[in-house]
């Protein structure tokens, strides 16, 4: 490790971001494992030596010996174009094994119909017959076994992991806003919002994924649960893509490091148990996306082109792929790369990944078990650890280089968003060219592909509404593999449950014991789906105590689209994007608030009304002429609050100019001006708060005024 660090440091260029320190904790085993690890070790101990064999042609942009000082890596590297997309280059007819699937899966059933044209050819497989690996008889019927047990691995697997607090945020006494519910895989985000009288309520958003993982979660369980099934998929000529998504600082480097170490030794004990002696080779690459450009992390970060050949598949050109026989020997590639990965730090994170990084599995098999040719690619897995996404927001205290960064990666996250956009909605153009990102991903979601993503989520209170966009960016994700475009699975309800809400004093997540907390927010956990949802929304009536507004479907996407692509590129973050596209979509909830007055404790919190109130109103349906009468109570209401208000503001102008001038006079008290300024900027936001909730009213009036 130390020398992988080393590597890391030799290769830092000027101008160049700090390395990540690379942690041992990521790649203690457990007990499991070691036992995984052992049993490869024999396997390679037996069948194939541990010294890698020259089997791919060797070209290399260095010289060997200089390669070679580097340390005891593997020398053969690819013939330097790595084809993201080649597929079709070997037929799995006389791929068999036995066993493989053993290992329980929990995931839905997915029926890939590119499969089922997919017929094997055993009988002209003189490779296999002359192994004697199965007869004939055995061999179809296990074919079978194997082709219907893969069939079962969903194509789009989405689970959510929520990481501890960290210390910062205890600190602060951050709450933990997030309840899991194991047994129905759902998790509630509460969300802390104000009334339109400015009082507080919690509002519950519940979603429900394939898997949803707390902070005891081990990353062996992770393992077991996200990448671990579909590693006999790539046996199986299909393209496996496992990423983490989330914010900067929630947790997806931590998840992401072990994963591609677990998988390697899964491949290689199948390879040398179910598929021994039938020519399987692994190797690794691995690469980071930053700035829009490509950078080889095993060759000292050398720039790297990506280009498009003929048939529209992506290749990398010049990327170095090393040819791994032992765990180890894949333990110090990763290690090598993930020193010389760029990073820096962000308001969120000390060790922030400013890059995406693209570590790939692929299997390869000899052709006619002969040598001398160059073995093919056959399947492909690939982990990609995203760089984490800022709100613009966010940014501000960072310096010019990681803003420029940030820019960046919200551009190419939003290109990904738009591109799961468009395969949502069933459209013919995917726009995988928007990025260097996309086009790399353009794998995971097309063709015979599996993809699982890791939506990672902080669990504190202060990034609520980071945390909402990642959960409703997967719920999304999620929906693909319900949708037209790639087929199959489900009859699933819609992920998200439902959205309710209760008052801020009844409810904090951390003041339940856990045995009672799902009693108390989980009023309808048997509700799944929305009919009954929406139906009680619309039945609710819009009064002083209970109001419900139910948001249907306005179709707004198109006047996303035409935003989203007027500011592309500036330095808007994608959440901003995505919040507008989201809002405006099938998102469907029912809200409930009800109203009281004023406290100490709202006005604190005014500040954080959101912007997306705005919208709800449109989508609003207030009918009745209660409704009306209800509402023009409430305006009156908050027309009296609003004179108090310029009243105060009035006064905050007359001591915040009584304070500069004290400010001017010699031998003034600092502190107590601090303090004081600090009482008058809370006072502001809370006038600011409360001029969007007159904003928000104003546009209900209208709106209804318009129905
Ligand atoms: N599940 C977890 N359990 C314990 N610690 C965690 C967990 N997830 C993350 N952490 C810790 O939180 C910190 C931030 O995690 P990490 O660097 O993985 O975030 P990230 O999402 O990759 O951020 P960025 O996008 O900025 O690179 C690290 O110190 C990491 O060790």
């Amino acid at each position: 490790m130390k020398a992988a660090a080393a590597a890391g440091r030799q290769a830092q260029r000027s101008g160049h971001r700090h390395q990540r320190q690379y942690s041992s904790e990521q790649f203690i085993f457990d007990v499991d494992y070691s036992r995984m690890l052992r049993s490869a070790q024999r396997g390679l101990a037996g069948e194939f030596p541990l010294s890698s064999e020259p089997l791919t042609p060797t070209v290399s942009s260095r010289p060997s010996s200089q390669m070679m000082s580097r340390g005891d890596f593997s020398p053969e590297v690819s013939p330097g174009i790595l084809d993201l997309h080649s597929y079709d280059t070997e037929l799995l007819s006389d791929i068999r094994a036995s066993g493989l699937y053993d290992s329980p899966s929990s995931l839905g059933h997915t029926i890939d119909p590119e499969f089922d044209d997919f017929e094997p050819n055993y009988y002209g497989n003189d490779q296999v017959r002359k192994a004697g690996l199965l007869p004939e008889d055995d061999l179809r019927k296990s074919f079978d076994v194997d082709k219907e047990k893969l069939s079962s691995v969903a194509k789009i697997k989405v689970v959510v992991r929520k990481r501890p607090l960290n210390k910062k945020e205890r600190a602060k006494r951050e709450e933990d806003i997030i309840t899991i519910e194991h047994s129905t895989s759902s998790l509630t985000v509460h969300e802390t919002k104000l009334k339109v009288d400015l009082t507080e309520y919690v509002e519950k958003h519940e979603f429900v994924f394939d898997a949803v993982l707390d902070e005891d979660v081990s990353n062996d369980e992770l393992y077991s649960e996200t990448v671990e099934p579909i590693v006999p998929t790539i046996f199986q000529r299909t393209k496996a893509t496992c990423f983490a998504y989330g914010q900067t600082g929630s947790g997806k480097t931590y998840t992401m490091q072990p994963l591609p170490l677990r998988a390697s030794q899964h491949i290689l004990r199948l390879m040398h148990h179910a598929y021994k002696n039938q020519g399987f080779q692994l190797f690794v690459s691995f690469f980071e996306i930053y700035g829009g450009k490509v950078f080889d992390l095993l060759s000292d970060r050398r720039k790297l082109c990506m280009r498009e050949d003929g048939k529209q598949q992506v290749c990398i050109v010049g990327l170095h792929e090393f040819r791994v026989s032992s765990v180890d020997n894949i333990k110090e590639h990763i290690e090598k790369g993930n020193a010389i990965r760029t990073t820096g730090t962000t308001g969120a994170n000390e060790e922030s990944s400013r890059s995406h990084a693209v570590l790939q599995l692929a299997i390869k098999k000899l052709q006619d078990g002969n040598e001398s040719k160059p073995a093919r690619v056959i399947g492909k897995l690939s982990f990609i650890d995203l760089a984490g996404s800022e709100r613009g927001a966010d940014t501000t205290d960072n310096d010019k280089q990681t803003r420029i960064e940030g820019a960046e990666i919200n551009k190419s996250l939003l290109a990904l968003k738009e591109c799961i956009r468009a395969l949502d909605s069933d459209q013919t153009h995917i726009p995988f060219r928007g990025s260097k990102l996309t086009e790399v991903l353009r794998d995971s979601f097309m063709g015979n592909s599996r993809t699982v993503m890791i939506s990672c989520i902080s669990p504190s209170s202060g990034s609520c509404e980071h945390t909402l966009n990642t959960l409703r960016y997967a719920d999304r994700v999620k929906s693909l593999s319900k949708g037209g475009n790639l087929k199959k699975e489900i009859s699933a309800p819609s992920n998200l449950r439902e959205s309710t809400t209760a008052s801020i004093d009844s409810v904090s997540p951390n003041l339940f014991p856990p045995e009672n907390r799902g009693m108390e927010y989980n009023i309808e956990t048997h509700n799944f789906g929305w009919t009954e949802q929406i139906q009680k929304a619309a039945s609710s009536h819009f009064n002083a105590d209970n109001v419900s507004i139910g948001r249907e479907d306005v179709g707004l996407a198109s006047s996303y689209s035409n935003h989203s692509s007027k500011n592309r590129g500036s330095i808007r973050t994608e959440h901003e994007f995505f919040d507008a596209a989201y809002d405006n979509r099938s998102w469907r909830k029912a809200e409930s608030y009800s109203s009281t007055g004023f406290n100490e404790k709202t006005m604190r919190a005014t500040a954080q009304i959101k912007k997306r109130d705005a919208i709800d109103v449109h989508n609003s349906f207030l009918n009745s002429d209660d409704d009306l009468n209800i509402l023009l109570k409430e305006e009156e209401d908050l027309v009296i609050a609003h004179r108090r208000h310029i009243v105060e503001t009035l006064d905050n102008v007359k001591e915040e100019m009584k304070l500069l001038e004290e400010l001017e006079k010699p031998g003034n008290q600092l502190d107590t001006y601090i303090s004081r300024l600090d009482a008058l900027l809370s006072r502001k936001a809370a006038g600011i708060g409360h001029l969007q909730t007159r904003l928000v009213h104003i546009q209900r009036l209208l709106s209804f005024g318009r129905a």
